[in-house]
């Protein structure tokens, strides 16, 4: 049978579950999609006994004959297609890191409500995902109020091309979760992100429990589902407690319980494994408190840059280098103090290239320094001329000056 007769013409009528379209199921699985319109309806074509059962038959309107031929042929694009959409988010996919329900992906949902998410395994691949056309953006954690730097998104930053194009502060509130019938006493292990489990040091420390590091807290809540773990809880979203089917055991655990007791013992036990975990090398959030005010901040970030405005607050991201000398760094921030701008965060890592710089001294022999770049965050738009002065200003000590981007502060909370 010619192939194009086995398919049945779908109209989803946006009836497709939300929760398919956040999670990329859609996407990954074998049931992609072809997308076209029809009758001014988004309409997918799938093989029939792939897919019928995604619509009710009141949703399916099927084809018959040459009329049927003609409707799984490409539509031409009209220029409505090519303009942007009235929302401006709804046809923009955004790559985020980990699984749905992540709080990335929350982070993605702040910024463009109505976009389609598309979850990663890895940072590295959410930067890919924009360089390739895969997505339109990614959305990525740069610092948290807790744990600080992510430092390995400052060096993909440097490595790969993209441009940041905004920012979104999210406030993060951890729940435990555990499967249906757990109770939270029965918790010997909780698993989550380094960062979650940091964020949460407190009120674990009370439950007695060890705490295990996996790639993310939606994953955690993944896998906790997925193979039945009775013994383990989660530290995720609530979102993640409703995609995988687990109880809330407590809500906003990174503030610390007061109502749980901590046991001496059980106390001196949960030490060891910590200091056993690997997390604990890469973090250093380790030694702070639990916050009832755990702010995460994320970058958005596309292939295109954003056109810089002076007409409302702009913010500056650079990366630099700097040749050695007494107070070049000092040097190097003075020029932004000097013309009143503020800056807002600093941040240096070593060269990975050359991480050493050798300085001949005559006298006293040759010495080694660790080579940096620095990474500064400032509040001025590349449209206002104190911001551009100071930038050329700072390339005269700067070997190397990049701009990682001019963006919109977010202000909003
Ligand atoms: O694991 C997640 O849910 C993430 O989105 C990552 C991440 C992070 O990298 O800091 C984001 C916010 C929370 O603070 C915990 C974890």
């Amino acid at each position: 049978m010619n192939s194009l007769m086995a398919f049945k013409v779908n109209i989803t009528i946006s009836s497709l579950d939300s929760s398919y379209k956040r999670t990329g199921l859609v996407l990954n699985s074998k049931r992609d999609v072809v997308s076209c319109v029809l009758g001014g309806k988004q309409a997918a074509i799938t093989p029939v006994e792939d897919d019928g059962h995604l619509l009710s038959s009141a949703q399916s309107v099927e084809l018959s004959g040459i009329q049927r031929n003609m409707n799984v042929l490409p539509r031409p694009l009209t220029s409505k297609d090519l303009s942007p959409s009235s929302d401006g988010c709804s046809n923009v996919r955004v790559a985020y890191k980990g699984a749905p329900g992540a709080f990335s992906e929350a982070a993605a949902l702040k910024a463009y409500p109505l976009c389609e998410t598309v979850p990663c395994e890895e940072f590295e691949a959410a930067f890919k995902a924009v360089e390739l056309w895969v997505v339109n953006k990614a959305v990525l954690p740069i610092e948290s109020s807790v744990g600080g730097s992510v430092h390995r998104n400052y060096d993909l930053l440097l490595r790969h091309r993209l441009h940041i194009v905004g920012e979104v502060q999210m406030v993060v509130q951890h729940c435990l979760l555990g499967l249906p019938g757990v109770r939270m006493e029965e918790l010997k292990r909780v698993i989550s992100h380094p960062q979650a489990l940091a964020q949460c040091k407190i009120s674990l420390n009370k439950l007695a429990v060890v705490k295990e590091s996996v790639d993310d807290t939606a994953g955690a809540a993944q896998l906790v589902a997925s193979i039945n773990l009775r013994d383990t809880g989660a530290i995720a979203s609530a979102r993640a407690a409703e995609i995988y089917g687990l109880n809330i055991l407590a809500e906003r655990i990174e503030v610390p319980f007061n109502n749980v007791h901590s046991n001496e013992d059980s106390y001196f036990s949960l030490s060891r494994s910590i200091q056993n975990a690997t997390w604990f090398a890469n973090y250093r959030s380790i030694g702070q408190d639990d916050s009832d005010n755990n702010i995460t901040r994320f970058l958005i970030l596309s292939r295109e840059p954003v056109i810089p405005r002076a007409d409302r607050p702009f913010k500056t991201s650079i990366v630099f280098t700097l040749e050695e000398g007494p107070g070049i760094l000092f040097k190097a921030l003075a020029v932004f103090a000097l013309r009143g701008i503020n800056m807002t965060k600093i941040e240096s890592r070593p060269q990975r290239k050359r991480p050493m710089r050798v300085v001949d001294e005559c006298d006293s022999g040759s010495a080694k320094y660790f080579d940096y770049l620095f990474y500064i965050d400032f509040e001025a738009s590349m449209a206002e001329p104190r911001a551009q002065n100071a930038l050329g200003h700072l390339q005269e000590l700067a070997p190397f000056l990049r701009v990682l981007g001019c963006y919109p502060i977010d202000t909003a909370q």
